[in-house]
């Protein structure tokens, strides 16, 4: 007799750094108000689901360990709205395997709930179309919009209406990644504690990263590379200044802090300048480990892992 072999489903999301951060006042409702231009990077999460007996999320790869498998994490609740959506049991295991750091600010919880989403609608056969994804995207968190998007993409709001942006070729990067993560309400409130206490540096408007982007010139785009946050993630991780400075003496073009931190990104000329820094900061001494990156990369999407192999 044949047995039937439960279909599962495997998608792939990318980890984002922000090249322009401005971070405007808190909101009543807790958040701040973002004009942020997000690009996508090559450093992936994938996300497979499988029918089972009983929700259950697995978690392997980079900083497993501090992710938590419990109805807090962002997959099990991407899971639960689908299926209180489509009115059936959130009978699914969701295997996640990390590329992406932990509490980084590469929102590699954004890319897995956006990729569970993505894979959920594909196994469970929804047909949610895009503007569907993207309500519960943005339930579940203000980055998981632009997971699912990917590309180029300047963020309003809370970071999750977005417009895609021009951006004419691919960008190289080498990523520093610190030891330890930071908390994103944490640096939120730093950066409210330094603002209430003095004049932390802020960056002026986007429209001069626009052409940058546009014109696809990596030398233009570095000096205008800004992160409002970075002052609080420097505050509370006084070690990056080292961190950044290593890059760039390395042969980065420039460095920034990536969204909240700690992860450094340093943008390089080219594909190989971007190994030669990373492999310097790597015997500096400066950071946990290093990987290189290019971008922009697609937004989260079905993969078949035999042909796109899995990590
Ligand atoms: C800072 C950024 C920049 O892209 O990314 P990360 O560095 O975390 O990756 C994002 O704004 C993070 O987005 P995300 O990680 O999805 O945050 P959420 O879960 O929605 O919010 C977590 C907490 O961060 C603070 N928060 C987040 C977004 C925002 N516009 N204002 C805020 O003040 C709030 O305290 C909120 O409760
Ligand atoms: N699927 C997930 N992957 C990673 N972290 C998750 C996940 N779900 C919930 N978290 C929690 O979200 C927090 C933020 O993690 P992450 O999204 O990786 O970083 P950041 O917000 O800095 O981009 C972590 O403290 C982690 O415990």
């Amino acid at each position: 007799m044949l047995s039937v072999v439960p279909r599962s489903v495997t998608a792939r999301a990318p980890s984002k750094v922000n090249l322009h951060l401005a971070v405007g006042d808190l909101r009543e409702d807790g958040y701040h108000e973002l004009t942020t231009v997000f690009q996508a990077l090559s450093l992936t999460d994938d996300v497979s689901v499988f029918p089972a007996e009983t929700l259950a999320v697995r978690v392997r790869g980079e900083g497993a360990d501090s992710v938590p498998t419990d109805h807090t994490n962002l997959v099990w609740k991407a899971a639960e709205m689908l299926a209180a959506e489509a009115g059936i049991e959130p009978d699914v295991e969701i295997s996640i395997v990390k590329g992406i750091p932990v509490a980084g600010g590469m929102a590699g919880g954004s890319a897995d709930a956006a990729a569970a989403l993505v894979a959920l609608n594909d196994l469970w056969g929804l047909g949610l179309d895009r503007p569907a994804l993207d309500r519960f995207a943005a339930r579940l968190g203000s980055d998981v919009t632009f997971s699912l998007h990917g590309g180029t993409a300047v963020g309003t709001g809370r970071g999750e209406k977005l417009l895609p942006v021009l951006s004419r070729s691919t960008f190289h990067w080498a990523l520093a990644l610190a030891k330890g993560g930071l908390s994103t309400p944490t640096v939120f409130r730093e950066l409210d504690q330094l603002r209430a206490e003095g004049h932390p540096p802020r960056v002026g408007d986007a429209a001069d990263l626009m052409h940058a982007l546009a014109s696809g010139d990596a030398t233009a785009l570095a000096p205008l590379l800004g992160n409002d946050l970075q002052p609080a993630a420097l505050s509370l991780a006084p070690e990056l200044r080292r961190t950044l400075r290593a890059g760039v003496t390395a042969g980065a073009l420039a460095g920034v802090v990536s969204g909240s931190g700690p992860t450094c990104a340093f943008l390089c000329a080219d594909a190989e300048s971007a190994v030669t820094v990373g492999a310097e900061l790597s015997g500096a001494g400066v950071c946990r480990t290093v990987r290189v990156a290019s971008g922009p990369v697609s937004g989260a999407r079905v993969i078949d892992p035999e042909r796109e192999g899995s990590h």
